[in-house]
C-alpha cells in the first residue's frame, strides 16, 4: 500500500498562541490563513481542555463500536435524525466525486448545532446519557471559532465584530456541523483507488480539527505546486525529549484550524480554503479517529466581500472578481450546492 506521498513534501503549519500575551496573534493568524490556510492553535486558554477532547474521543469510539442496529437507528438516510444529521455508514460519502472511483473509507456521525439547551436530533443510544457533554463541547468550539474570527477581523482592519455578528448562534440557524469521524483499518485496500477522505475543501468559514494524541495520521494538504504534504497529529512531536519546557507527550495537543470556502469567498481569495484529504498511512496501521467542528455563518448571511482594504488590494492584484461575478448568494445556498455534489444519498 503506497498511498502515502513518497516525496515527503514538507509544509510549514505555524503553531500560534492566541492568548492576549501574544500581541501579534491577529497578524500571525491572518498570515497563516493567507498562506496555506491551515494553522495550529496552542491549546492554552482556548476554553477547550485536553480532557474535554479525550472525553469526545471516548464517546466517539463507544458509538462507532456499537452494533450496526444501534447506528442504523440514527442513520442519515433514514432521515429520522433530521436533514444531513446522523450516522453515515461506510460508502455514503465521496468527497471527491470527480476523481474517486469508490466512496471514502470512513464512517461519520453528524450533529447539528444545539438550539437552546437541546440538540435538534435524536442521539444514538450510547450517546444519549451524554447529551449535555456533547452540547457543552460544541459551545466551546463555537466560542473558540468566534475568537479566531474576531482575530481575522482585527488582522483585516475591519470592525472586530464583522464576522462574529454573522456567526452569532443566538440570531438564527446556521449550517454549523459537529462531526465524529472513524476511519477503520480495512483489509484489501487498493492502491490509488481507496482513500479515507477524498480531496476536498471544507464548505464553511473555519473548521476546528481535533486529532488524537498518539493517533493514526493521514491528513494531507495540497501545496500550491500540486503536491501532497502531510499534516502532523502533533506539530511539536520533534520537541519531545528536548530541553524545551513544553515537551511532555502528555501535554495538550494544539488544535488544527483551517479556512473553508465561505471565508475564501468572503475575502475574495485572500484567505485560502486549501484542498486536503486523508490517506491510509503506509508506516502505521490502525484505525483513525478525528473530530471536526465546521463553523458556518448564519444561513441568511450574504457572501458579500469583506470591507477591508487588504481584501480590495488582494482582489485588484490577483484579478479576482467579486465572489461569483457579483451575484450574491446566502451561506445556505452555498452549502446546499456543496452538499448536493458529495452525498450519494439524497
Ligand atoms: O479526518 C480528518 O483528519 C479530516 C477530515 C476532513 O477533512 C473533513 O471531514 O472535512
Ligand atoms: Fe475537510
Amino acid at each position: 500500500m503506497a498511498l502515502i506521498n513518497e516525496a515527503d513534501v514538507e509544509v510549514k503549519i505555524p503553531v500560534i498562541d492566541i492568548r492576549p500575551v501574544n500581541p501579534n496573534a491577529a497578524q500571525q493568524l491572518l498570515a497563516a490563513a493567507a498562506g496555506n490556510g491551515f494553522v495550529f492553535i496552542e491549546p492554552w486558554e482556548t476554553g477547550i481542555e485536553q480532557e474535554d477532547v479525550d472525553k469526545m474521543f471516548e464517546l466517539s469510539k463507544q458509538f462507532f463500536a456499537s452494533p450496526f442496529e444501534v447506528k442504523e437507528e440514527v442513520s442519515i438516510s433514514s432521515n429520522k435524525a433530521g436533514k444531513n444529521y446522523g450516522w453515515l455508514s461506510q460508502g455514503v460519502e465521496k468527497l471527491d466525486p470527480a476523481t474517486q472511483k469508490r466512496p471514502d473509507v470512513k464512517e461519520a456521525f453528524n450533529m447539528g448545532e444545539p438550539v437552546g439547551d437541546e440538540l435538534q436530533q435524536s442521539l444514538p443510544r450510547p450517546l444519549q446519557p451524554h447529551e449535555n457533554t456533547l452540547i457543552e463541547f460544541q459551545r466551546k468550539c463555537h466560542r473558540l471559532c468566534q475568537r479566531v474570527l474576531q482575530q481575522f477581523a482585527v488582522g483585516l482592519g475591519i470592525d472586530e465584530h464583522w464576522f462574529t455578528d454573522r456567526h452569532d448562534e443566538s440570531r438564527g440557524p446556521s449550517g454549523t456541523m459537529f462531526r465524529l469521524l472513524y476511519y477503520p483499518q480495512v483489509d484489501g485496500i487498493e492502491d490509488g483507488v481507496d482513500i479515507r477522505a477524498g480531496a476536498h475543501s471544507d464548505y464553511g468559514s473555519i473548521t476546528l480539527l481535533f486529532q488524537q494524541r498518539g493517533g493514526n495520521p493521514g491528513l494531507e494538504i495540497k501545496t500550491p505546486s500540486g503536491e501532497w504534504a502531510p499534516v502532523p497529529v502533533d506539530p511539536k512531536e520533534h520537541l519531545v525529549g528536548s530541553a524545551h519546557d513544553d515537551t511532555s507527550a502528555e501535554r495538550p495537543l494544539p488544535i488544527l484550524v483551517n479556512i473553508g470556502d465561505l471565508l475564501e469567498d468572503w475575502t475574495d481569495g485572500l484567505l485560502k480554503s486549501t484542498v486536503h484529504r486523508v490517506i491510509f498511512p503506509e508506516a502505521s496501521s490502525g484505525d483513525r479517529y478525528s473530530i471536526a467542528y465546521f463553523c458556518h455563518p448564519l444561513d441568511e448571511a450574504l457572501l458579500e466581500p469583506v470591507p477591508s482594504d487588504l481584501v480590495k488590494d488582494h482582489a485588484l492584484k490577483s484579478g479576482n472578481k467579486l465572489a461569483r461575478d457579483g451575484k450574491l448568494i446566502t451561506a445556505k445556498d452555498h452549502l446546499m450546492e456543496r452538499l448536493a455534489a458529495t452525498y450519494t444519498v439524497k
